[in-house]
């Protein structure tokens, strides 16, 4: 049995010197608005897995309201996510994500962010692809007001791995 989940996360841009993307802290001249650390690619990832397995979102899992998330590590939640996708007798077959970022450059640390994601999901790094795109300046990541991520996964349970 396989099954297909989707994720979106956006997170404005506010007072810091770095965002974290991928588990990759990068220099900036902001910061991202957020409860957790903001990162706004393993955000999307959590919330396409959890939706692989109709179990809702990110934020029923980690409410924004409770302070034992307050400036959370965003690995830490995926690597809650994915015990919680592994109890529901699923892994992960394969993971593709797309950050859309006017600035800054992304290419120099989407290696990083996928081997963040490999490990984290417990897949080999050809089970993962992240990529970057801006938005030719359209729109609120365009004019440089924040970050969104796009995340799909297929999510496989072992009969259907085992043939
Ligand atoms: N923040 C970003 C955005 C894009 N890239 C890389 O540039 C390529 C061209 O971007 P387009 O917006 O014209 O699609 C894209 O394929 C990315 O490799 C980047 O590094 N950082
Ligand atoms: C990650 C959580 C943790 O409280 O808060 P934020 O960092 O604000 O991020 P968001 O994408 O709004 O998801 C909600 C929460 O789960």
């Amino acid at each position: 049995m396989m099954r297909i989940g989707h994720g979106f996360d956006v997170h404005r841009f506010g007072e810091g010197d770095h965002l974290m993307i991928g588990g990759v802290a990068i220099p900036f001249d902001h910061g991202f608005v957020a409860h957790s650390d903001g990162d706004v690619l393993l955000h999307a990832v959590c919330d396409a897995l959890l939706g692989a397995c109709a179990l809702g979102d990110i934020g029923r899992h980690f409410p924004d309201t409770d302070p034992a998330w307050a400036g959370a590590d965003s690995r830490d939640l995926l690597r809650r996510v994915v015990a919680v996708v592994t109890e529901a007798g699923y892994r992960v077959g394969n993971l593709d994500a797309t950050v859309m970022a006017q600035a800054p450059k992304l290419a120099p640390h989407v290696a990083a962010m996928a081997g963040h994601l490999a490990a984290d999901l417990g897949v080999s790094s050809g089970a993962v692809n992240v990529k970057a795109t801006t938005t030719e300046r359209l729109g609120f990541t365009g004019r440089g007001e924040g970050i969104a991520a796009e995340a799909v996964v297929l999510l496989v349970a072992p009969e259907a791995a085992h043939g």
